[in-house]
């Protein structure tokens, strides 16, 4: 997939998979559904969500999440990522535009394709007074179409999710992260298609949050498509194979990670002394690099197509003396900060 930023080029599907006019248009409902759910699982095409107060909180997005993909749905506090999951998920409807899940229309289709998809969303409504591992045994029992062996899957389930030894404690005594991680077991219950976790290092600690990572890597590894989202950006940047960023409601970024920061434009940083601060601007400036900024004795620009050593060469040679050099890769939050203009934990 390529690199889509969906605010600045508008350019949403009139269908789910291809423009107007496309071979795809042709084609009877239940046959693009199939053959979307087996490329994307999930889709939403203009997807939009106005509240009563008037506030647009999602503003016609078209998600694109392949199967096997992890997805890391990323965007301040505020930009709407609950709101879209919220009606991915079937639990309040769209103002306008649609949405698939496994190829399959939300909200109609959710009787059917829900028991496919395993979900965290503001936490499930635990019991109090019962324990962690109660109750999964309770909302397990409220699944008709649960698998046998109840007892084996919660047991591993508490496992994974490192709840093990907390099992018989009860739900009230749990601290933010054991419950968030009893939310993460329920999800885990049986094995599924989609696994939709919004959300899910909200008050973990630093190795609740590799945990998390490690898990999501696990389940995706093991063939279940992952949606994960999060207002920290550096958090789960690592475990994604796509990314969508989300910004006031749209989505201003959404592809492959490994091609959405490779394609930004790539950091110089030189450091020299204060007598040649001015000199080495000169030679950035002359080399052909961009936004050249000095600060004190210290220097960033943009590299474009300059290799770094000969950024090096040309400077030894004007008579510069480097003390550091050094070529910055471009992470997610840069290219978020230059596409809105803003940084990542802006809320509105
Ligand atoms: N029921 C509602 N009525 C009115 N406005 C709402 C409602 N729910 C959410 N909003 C507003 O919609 C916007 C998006 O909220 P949303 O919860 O989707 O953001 P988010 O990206 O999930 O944020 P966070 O990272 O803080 O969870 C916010 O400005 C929020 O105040």
């Amino acid at each position: 997939m390529t690199d889509t930023r969906t605010a600045a080029s508008p350019a949403a599907s009139p269908t789910p998979g291809g423009a107007a006019g496309s071979p795809r248009a042709a084609r009877a409902p239940e046959e693009i559904a199939e053959q979307e759910g087996a490329e994307f699982a999930i889709r939403t095409q203009a997807l939009t969500k106005r509240f009563r107060s008037g506030q647009v909180a999602v503003n016609g997005i078209d998600l694109q999440v392949p199967r096997g993909a992890v997805y890391g749905f990323l965007g301040p506090n505020g930009s709407g990522k609950t709101t879209t999951i919220r009606m991915l998920l079937g639990l309040i409807g769209p103002s306008s535009g649609q949405a698939w899940l496994l190829g399959r229309p939300m909200p109609a289709a959710g009787a059917d394709v829900l028991a496919r998809v395993g979900a965290l969303i503001e936490g499930p409504a635990f019991h109090p007074w019962l324990s962690g591992r109660a109750n999964l045994v309770r909302l397990d029992a409220c699944d008709a179409t649960a698998p046998p062996d109840r007892k084996g899957r919660i047991d591993e389930a508490l496992e994974r999710v490192g709840l093990g030894a907390a099992a018989h404690k009860k739900y009230r005594q749990y601290s933010l992260g054991m419950k968030q991680r009893l939310g993460l077991a329920a999800a885990l219950l049986r094995r599924r298609e989609l696994l939709v976790l919004d959300e899910p290092t909200n008050g973990l600690d630093p190795q609740g949050t590799r945990e998390v990572r490690r898990l999501v890597g696990e389940l995706a590894e093991a063939g279940t498509t992952v949606l994960v989202s999060s207002h920290l950006l550096a958090e789960i940047e690592n475990v994604c194979t796509h990314v969508g960023i989300m910004s006031t409601g749209r989505l201003v970024l959404q592809g492959e990670r490994a091609n959405l920061t490779s394609q930004a434009d790539r950091q110089l940083w030189v450091r020299t002394d204060a007598e040649h601060a001015a000199g080495a601007a000169q030679v950035l400036t002359t080399l052909g690099l961009t936004d050249v900024v000095t600060d004190g004795t210290e220097l960033h620009a943009l590299l474009g197509q300059t290799r770094p050593e000969d950024v090096t060469r040309a400077l030894v040679t004007a008579g510069i003396p480097v003390l550091g050099l050094a070529e910055r890769v471009p992470t997610l939050e840069d290219v978020f900060v230059r596409l809105t203009g803003e940084g990542f934990d802006v809320a509105r």
